[in-house]
């Protein structure tokens, strides 16, 4: 469970958040959906302590955390399996790297390309190898900040079952930031959308039966207001 208390923050005279109180499903994909410049990435940096100056409470239980970025941070000089083993060394036993990096690897479809270079692989695989380090790093917390942006409709379809195939497999508390309404509906029951700027509170909306048609139109219309 994420629980935040009476949270500000400003970077400098911009004040973007301002005495927010949220908390987030433990075990579940939390999507918070707000528009660009809303304050999205921001409130992930703090969360994960990234970003300090800050008042009030974010309480995070094991207080580990996995990221998937909306471009794959992948270190260019490394083969795959080498920027695996570069995440994971210090964290997972050397008995078990191998074994753990491979597992992870052929969940992604991607173990036979465990020894090329990120440039040898196009933008949709460079983002499974980093699902796949994400899920592969024993964390309690997945943030996701846009990370299916910016990709085709056929990739961005392919990349959300792997991430859904993997997180059904090994349920992680996931913060998905997104500007995408499509993308939250089709991720999450939970949906968390900021109103406007400074973020004074997230509005929740729990999805917790299927929407027929007319409902999601409405829903949509909805959402669209805030955004
Ligand atoms: N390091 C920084 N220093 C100063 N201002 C910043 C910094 N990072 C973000 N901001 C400002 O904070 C506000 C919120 O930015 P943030 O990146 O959190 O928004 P976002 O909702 O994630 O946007 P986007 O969807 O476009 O990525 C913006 O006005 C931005 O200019």
């Amino acid at each position: 469970m994420i629980t935040i208390k009476n949270l500000c923050f400003s970077y400098d005279d911009n004040r973007i958040i301002e005495n927010l109180n949220v908390s987030f499903n433990e075990n579940s994909i939390n999507c918070i959906l707000g528009s660009s410049g809303s304050g999205k990435s921001t409130l992930l940096n703090l969360v994960c302590g990234i970003n300090k100056n800050y008042s009030g409470i974010i309480e995070s239980k094991g207080d580990s955390f996995s990221y998937v970025f909306q471009s794959p941070t992948l270190i260019p000089w490394l083969t795959i399996y080498e920027n695996m083993n570069f995440a994971l060394k210090h964290v997972i036993p050397g008995a078990d790297i191998h074994k753990k990096i491979e597992h992870y690897l052929n969940l992604v479809d991607l173990l036979e390309y465990k020894d090329m270079f990120p440039h040898e692989l196009s933008g949709g695989m460079k983002q499974r190898v980093s699902i796949a380090r994400a899920f592969a790093f024993p964390s309690n917390y997945l943030l996701m900040d846009e990370p299916f942006t910016g990709l085709n409709a056929s990739l961005k379809k392919s990349l959300k079952e792997i991430f859904i195939k993997l997180w059904s497999m090994e349920k992680k508390t996931v913060l998905l930031v997104t500007h995408d309404i499509e993308e939250a509906l089709s991720l999450s029951k939970n949906i968390y959308v900021i109103k406007k700027k400074p973020v004074t509170e997230l509005l929740k909306f729990s999805i917790n039966t299927p929407l027929g048609s007319e409902e999601l139109k409405l829903f949509k219309k909805q959402l669209l207001h805030y955004l």
